[in-house]
């Protein structure tokens, strides 16, 4: 039996399924997420629910209102994306079963008939402001954030001002009918976002090679951290990402997201995960995925 990158069976006939899939993801029509989306689910059977904001999307797959959700949770100049972290920490239910990456191409979108120099503010989500920020600087413009790039786009074209402009996706641009002023103004040309796809409630990843992992230690020790390191490197595992993020119980009290090189179900993972326990520091699967090479 062949898994999907979902950890479902591929073949749905067989169980006498064939049911269209509701995937959530961030709105309006024309953002990153969207297209991130797309691409994860193309030639797939999907009603697709434009949400309102990240941690929106993460609710409603909580709430059962779609089945799986695309969320950004990385860019490769801002980091990490807080929302989607600090919401997928607080939710037990919630289960990362898949990651695409995506080049971003950040363009400055406006009305017809606008020249850089009448722009006075610029709107975007905070990530793509944040990519931004030396073109924001240059032309001395003032930013104001929305919910998601297309979002501001949509109001752009709503304002129908000449003297502002949003950053996003030419995608964008061709839907809120608005003109690419300028296109690549990310600080840097390597500019990739990754996106995780969440379900409600943990499945087989069998295909996963790649294990995403929230710890938070038994007691604030020197050498606490050390010793859950020490755990993955004796069963030969490599850790490719760890980052302390707030509790957001006390301050200065911390919980760490660890992405680890091996799969969710391998005899290493899960012993490491088990032994990390026994000594008293939680540990949650927040998900797996198999590694998108296609950066
Ligand atoms: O606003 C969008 O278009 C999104 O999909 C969100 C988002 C993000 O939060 O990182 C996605 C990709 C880009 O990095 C910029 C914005």
């Amino acid at each position: 039996m062949k898994y999907t990158q979902l950890g479902e069976k591929e073949s749905r006939e067989e169980e006498g399924g064939g049911q269209t899939m509701k995937v959530g993801y961030l709105g309006p029509r024309g953002t990153f997420s969207e297209e991130a989306s797309f691409r994860f689910f193309e030639g797939q059977d999907v009603t697709w629910k434009a949400c309102t904001s990240i941690p929106d999307v993460l609710y409603a797959i909580q709430e059962q209102d779609v089945d799986y959700g695309v969320v950004p949770i990385e860019n490769s100049i801002e980091g990490s994306v807080s929302m989607t972290i600090d919401t997928l920490s607080g939710n037990e239910d919630l289960f990362v079963t898949a990651e695409i990456v995506m080049p971003i191409e950040q363009g400055l979108l406006t009305n017809p008939g606008c020249k850089v120099s009448d722009i006075k503010e610029v709107w975007s989500h905070p990530q793509g402001l944040a990519q931004c920020r030396n073109f924001i600087r240059e032309i001395g413009a003032e930013a104001k954030t929305y919910d998601s790039t297309a979002k501001a786009a949509q109001e752009v074209a709503a304002s129908k001002r000449t003297d502002v402009a949003a950053i996003g996706s030419s995608w964008a641009a061709k839907i809120f009918g608005l003109e690419i002023l300028q296109s690549n103004l990310q600080d840097l040309t390597e500019n990739h976002t990754r996106f995780v796809v969440v379900r409600k409630g943990a499945i087989p990843l069998p295909e996963s090679d790649h294990t995403m992992l929230l710890v938070t230690l038994s007691e604030e020790r020197p050498g606490a951290l050390v010793h859950v390191l020490n755990i993955f490197a004796a069963f030969g595992l490599n850790l490719i990402r760890l980052e302390s993020r707030p509790t957001r119980k006390k301050l200065g009290t911390y919980q760490f997201f660890i992405d680890v090189e091996a799969g969710v179900e391998t005899d290493d993972m899960q012993k490491a995960v088990s032994v990390i326990g026994t000594f008293g520091h939680q540990v949650r699967v927040l998900g797996g995925y198999k590694k998108d090479k296609k950066k």
